[in-house]
């Protein structure tokens, strides 16, 4: 039965899903399972409650089914407002249920019927009453596709279960013919190191494959297999919904499915067969996202400060001022005497070796390395020294919020701190060092980039390597931190960048207050110190 009522509109909408199905209070199964699983693969979840159960992953220890009039009336108040690209039906418990289920697709002709006929839980409680089965094969004829495992598929045929895939495959051709609609027979309780599913074709319609299909899978070794039936119904009504495609729907809804049984060890639900985690392939919350992933997400508009800012483009073609390089260089060193000290403290809180020794090296090289390269320059192009003059607004503030962290913030508050002045140092390095080469900027007189050394400092890959150990640290450090102690970080890395941003503008800053105030000044006739 296709066709009838049909959805608003088609196309790029999300589907609407109704699950018809029992209540598992454990989240496993039934029509918690069937949200999660609809949800996960992009459909809007309904659901219309069959029976409530008394469960949990060890076994059922109840079953209430509320009057089918009061399940007529939930069906009703859904299909009369809700355009429903898909139904996916479970767990009916009773004749009376499947009945009143199958008069209201009559009435209502959804477009697509997805049936999973659930009659024994996994830990072997019955779910549908011994005298129901005919109910349930009349509703059956009405679906798109039926979804039996082994027991079922047995029941639903009248024969003995299948002992092999071969057998299986032969009793679901015997259904299909029987209800003359697609049936998916399901390998899950088949011995083997495979899991296959089989798609047979119902009658021949356009789209529709004309033999039995085998979708092949993975068996996954876990216990947590509880509620992939339902599950995996749900998926495949949502993804034919998205796909109008049966062996498509089929094939995306197991691979998901089998992701899900794999990261069902990542859920700690229960003493028995627990759940699959049918979010594994979701983003993840922001709790649980990295920490670099988070902090640089919140500083995109910092970094485009950086790279927009005259310092980035005159380092580039070679056009920045001597005299503002010497500035930023006089200042830098200035800055990288106090941040080796807070990276030495960085290192003293650090909890295990390699991150001290990685703390230490870096605090060393800091003056080493790349003091080297100011002193150079200063030395030969301004005359002054290593560590000499003072330290302006910036470089004060910056090295306040520095040492500030040093003295009160936690060891992950710390890194955070320190981090922006690797990370934001290596992307303008890679940055500068690429247009270079790609656009054949100006060189200097004597043909050589004015500012090559810098470019090569900070382009290197061992600066590279030292800033990705860096990152690997903070986002290590982010993972054993309290929530209070996440915030520190993210706000410390924030600050440290836009002092970054600030520290790199801050030649050309203080000539243009020094010109303001020239200006401002010439103009009242005052004299200028
Ligand atoms: N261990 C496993 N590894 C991979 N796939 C599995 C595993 N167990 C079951 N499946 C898959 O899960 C889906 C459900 O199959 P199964 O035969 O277990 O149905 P079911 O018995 O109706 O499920 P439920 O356990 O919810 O009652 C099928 O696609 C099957 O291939
Ligand atoms: C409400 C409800 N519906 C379906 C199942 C079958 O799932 P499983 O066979 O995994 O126990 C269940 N246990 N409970």
């Amino acid at each position: 039965m296709e066709a009838a009522r049909t959805s608003r509109s088609a196309g790029s909408r999300i589907p609407n899903i109704l699950s018809v199905a029992g209540s598992d209070p454990s989240g496993g199964a039934g029509i918690q399972a069937d949200i999660k699983s609809i949800s996960a693969n992009g459909g809007y979840a309904l659901a219309v409650v069959t029976a409530l159960t008394a469960q949990n992953t060890l076994g059922v220890t109840g079953v209430h089914t509320p009057p089918v009039e009061f399940l007529r009336r939930q069906l009703d108040a859904v299909s009369d407002d809700v355009a429903l690209d898909a139904v996916k039906i479970g767990m009916l418990g009773s004749a009376d249920v499947a009945r009143c289920v199958a008069q209201w697709l009559d009435d209502v002709l959804p477009a697509v019927v997805v049936l999973d006929p659930v009659m024994v839980a996994t830990s072997g409680a019955r779910l549908l009453d011994d005298d129901a089965v005919r109910a349930v094969v009349d509703l059956a004829a009405r679906a798109s596709l039926v979804t039996p495992n082994i027991a079922e598929l047995a029941v639903l045929v009248g024969a003995e279960p299948a002992a092999s895939w071969p057998e299986a495959l032969h009793q679901g051709e015997v259904l299909a013919a029987l209800l003359g609609t697609r049936v998916l027979v399901k390998g899950g309780h088949l011995p083997g190191e495979r899991c296959p599913d089989a798609l047979i074709p119902g009658p021949q319609g356009p789209g529709e494959p004309e033999q039995t299909v085998v979708v092949d899978g993975r068996r996954v070794d876990t216990e947590n297999a509880h509620g992939t039936g339902c599950s995996l119904s749900s998926a495949i009504a949502t993804r034919y919904a998205v796909t109008s495609d049966w062996l498509e729907a089929v094939r995306e809804a197991k691979f998901w499915l089998e992701g899900a049984l794999e990261s069902s060890c990542s859920l700690d639900v229960g003493r028995g067969s627990g759940p699959v985690h049918h979010f594994h392939s979701m983003p993840e919350s922001r709790h649980h996202q990295l920490f670099t992933d988070l902090a640089w997400r919140d500083t995109a508009a910092v970094r485009r400060d950086i790279l927009g800012l005259p310092f980035v483009a005159g380092l580039t073609d070679g056009s920045l001022r001597p005299a503002d390089f010497s500035y930023y260089l006089q200042q830098d060193a200035l800055y990288l005497r106090e941040y080796s000290g807070v990276l030495a403290r960085t290192a003293a809180l650090a909890p295990a070796d390699d991150e001290r020794l990685f703390w230490l090296r870096a605090a060393t090289s800091c003056l080493e390395t790349e003091a080297e390269l100011h002193r150079t320059w200063l030395t030969r192009e301004a005359g002054t020294r290593f560590g000499e003059g003072s330290a302006d607004p910036v470089t004060r503030a910056y090295c306040d919020h520095l040492t500030a962290t040093a003295a009160r913030g936690s060891y992950a508050e710390l890194v955070a701190a320190v981090l922006p002045c690797f990370w934001l140092y290596a992307m303008v390095g890679d940055y500068v060092q690429e247009q270079v080469r790609d656009e054949g900027v100006e060189r200097g007189p004597d043909g050589v980039h004015p500012y090559a050394q810098w470019i090569a400092t900070y382009a290197d890959p061992g600066f590279a390597e030292a800033t990705a150990q860096a990152k690997r640290v903070a986002d290590r450090a982010h993972r054993c931190a309290s929530p209070t102690e996440r915030d520190a970080m993210l706000r410390a890395f924030h600050w440290s960048s836009v002092y970054e941003r600030d520290f790199f503008d801050a030649a050309r800053s203080s000539r243009m207050q020094a010109g303001s105030l020239q200006a401002a000044d010439l103009r009242e006739g005052a004299v200028l110190p």
